[in-house]
């Protein structure tokens, strides 16, 4: 379990006369072993600064965070960063690189034989559904979802308990992006990996989220529950109006064709979708 204890992260102001940045403020949250938590929010809302500071990316400035109850301002930080993966949104990997020695990096520091490492390498490039001979290949020689398969491999390939991923899909169209969530939760599945992950695709949330921390500015919750609580009982209107779930804004309604198909139509009008007869 991660938790967070009244965190807060105050940025200096970039000149001497800017005033400092609260970015997050008395935060207090925990994130369940073995499922997956959605850090979701508008921008700026303090959702990276959140993930990076579980990795120590980030120091907080007041507070504590525990994994698995030990507080991991007494870890060392780059072996606390070496156990824990990290998946950004431009998957950053290593361009000098081929996909195998950056998904090898992690398992080579930590003291992986070449052997080992190639194993891992395989056994990676098969779970994200990556063809084996794209071992060999350049990070330029790859398409945006292709990189941020590669990415998740390099973040899982030393299997850490705990991943963050920090709007890992929000660059690639919308079918690789479907792709990659259900890969995703597969995998999630596979692995029971503790799994912390931003995005402010609400859509994405519900999908992904066993869990949803909804957040205002300086990091305020504004309600942490299931994809299921969130949609049924949203706790005020800032949730109802993330979620779009207001009358004006998402009345969805049915439409039955001639043909017998059930379509589902937005307040618009406009066809979002069809009911699939069970
Ligand atoms: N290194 C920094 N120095 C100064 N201010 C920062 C720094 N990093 C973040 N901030 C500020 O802290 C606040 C929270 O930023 P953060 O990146 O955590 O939000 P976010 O919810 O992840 O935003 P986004 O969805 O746009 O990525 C913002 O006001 C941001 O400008």
């Amino acid at each position: 379990m991660i938790s967070f204890e009244s965190v807060t992260k105050t940025y200096p102001g970039s000149r001497r006369t800017a005033p400092e940045v609260v970015a997050v403020e008395d935060v207090s949250f925990e994130v369940d072993t073995g499922t997956i938590t959605v850090l979701a929010g508008s921008s700026g809302c303090g959702k990276t600064t959140l993930l990076r500071m579980v990795n120590r990316m980030v120091t907080p400035t007041a507070g504590t965070i525990r994994v698995d109850g030990e507080d991991i301002a007494a870890l060392n930080p780059v072996q606390l960063r070496r156990s824990i993966g990290y998946v950004m949104q431009h998957a950053g990997l290593l361009p000098h690189k081929t996909v195998a020695e950056n998904i090898s990096v992690v398992p080579r520091l930590n003291g992986a034989t070449k052997a080992q490492a190639k194993t891992a390498v395989g056994k990676m490039l098969e779970l994200v559904a990556l063809p084996q001979d794209m071992a060999d290949r350049y990070p330029a020689e790859l398409s945006g979802g292709q990189a941020q398969r590669v990415g998740v491999a390099r973040a899982l390939a030393d299997e850490p308990k705990i991943l963050l991923m920090d709007e890992p899909f929000g660059a690639v169209d919308p079918l690789v992006r479907a792709d990659l969530q259900h890969q995703l939760l597969d995998i999630q599945c596979q692995l029971g990996t503790t799994i912390l992950f931003v995005t402010h695709d609400m859509p994405e949330a519900l999908r992904l989220g066993h869990h949803i921390i909804l957040l205002a500015e300086r990091g305020r919750i504004m309600q942490h529950g299931s994809p299921i609580d969130l949609v049924a009982q949203p706790a005020n209107a800032f949730v109802e109006d993330f979620l779009g779930l207001r009358a004006t804004q998402n009345a969805l309604h049915l439409q039955h064709t001639d043909d017998g198909a059930t379509l589902v139509l937005d307040a618009h009008g406009r066809p979002t979708g069809f009911l699939e007869s069970s």
